[in-house]
């Protein structure tokens, strides 16, 4: 399923819903996409007020940016409740953990009437990706589980999750969905998301799931086009002339002032 401003999100901000300071101070951050979890992030006692605390944030508006709320998983038991609360809800967007069937997502779209972003977090999540897909508005990795199901040592970098990710962007950009990467645990290490931005980004990705305010300002920086992407964008395209040509030392074809235009509209946007 299309979803037009999702082709736009650089940082998605994940929060516990159970943390009503957090829920404020999502409202004056530039995440392009804020999401509610109900999931991992919320102890079992606080599910319920969690659930309410989303849907009442979700009520009063997110000062016009996407807001999501993420459910708990298929099976889990608070997932029937959450589909009652979620039905009538004012959230845009849905997102749902541990996808690992095209059918899952499939129903949650019928049932819920809103699109659905799918976690891409287990080993046959990744198998099934090119799948999930076919009716996900995107495809979010989920590092943490991914990371726990294929027993990559705690430590060991993202190396081990390599072709996992390049997996799920392929399985995206397949389908004309947008792909984001997982999120990055370091919570005082800017340099440290500041390399996973960069190497998300030469994967594909179009943006980084996070998890505190101190990394949104390095993601959308690095998943927006540079100062220095833009101006060479304008210089190809006032350059080119139609087909194969060379261009500050090499070739450029049409598909080259594709890129460059769609690059535009999107530093742009
Ligand atoms: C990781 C944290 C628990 C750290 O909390 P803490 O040390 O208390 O944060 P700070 O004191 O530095 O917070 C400073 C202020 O910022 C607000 N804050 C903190 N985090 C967020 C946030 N994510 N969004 C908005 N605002 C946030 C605090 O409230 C403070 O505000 P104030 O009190 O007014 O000064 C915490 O950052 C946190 O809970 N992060 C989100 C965790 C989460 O949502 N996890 C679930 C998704 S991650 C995941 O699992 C993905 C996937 O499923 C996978 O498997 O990989
Ligand atoms: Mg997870």
């Amino acid at each position: 399923m299309n979803h037009a401003a999702l082709h736009f999100v650089r940082s998605l901000l994940f929060l516990p819903a159970s943390n009503s300071r957090a829920i404020e101070k999502a409202r004056s951050l530039s995440a392009d996409l804020v999401v509610l979890d109900l999931e991992d992030a919320v102890k079992p006692e606080d599910k319920a007020s969690a659930r309410r605390a989303a849907i009442e944030a979700v009520s009063q508006g997110f000062e016009g940016r996407l807001v999501a709320i993420r459910m708990n998983a298929l099976g889990s038991p608070w997932f029937g409740e959450d589909v009652v609360a979620l039905r009538h809800c004012k959230a845009s967007l849905v997102v749902m953990p541990k996808i690992e069937t095209r059918k899952q997502i499939h129903d949650a779209d019928r049932l819920l009437s809103r699109p659905v972003l799918a976690m891409v977090e287990t080993p046959a999540g990744v198998l099934a990706a090119a799948e999930i897909a076919h009716d996900a508005a995107a495809l979010v990795a989920g590092v943490n589980d991914l990371s726990a199901g294929l027993r990559i040592p705690a430590g060991s970098g993202r190396a081990g999750l390599a072709h996992s990710l390049q997996a799920i962007v392929l399985a995206a950009r397949a389908q004309g969905i947008p792909a984001f990467d997982g999120v990055c645990n370091a919570l005082d290490d800017l340099d440290v998301l500041e390399a996973e931005c960069r190497e998300g980004r030469s994967y594909g990705f179009d943006g980084k799931s996070l998890i505190h305010p101190s990394q949104v300002e390095t993601t959308n920086r690095l998943f927006g086009p540079s100062e220095e992407e833009i101006a060479e964008a304008e210089r190809l395209i006032a350059a080119a002339s139609g087909g194969a040509e060379r261009f500050e030392g090499r070739m450029i074809e049409a598909l080259h002032v594709e890129q460059a235009e769609a690059l535009l509209a999107r530093a742009h946007r």
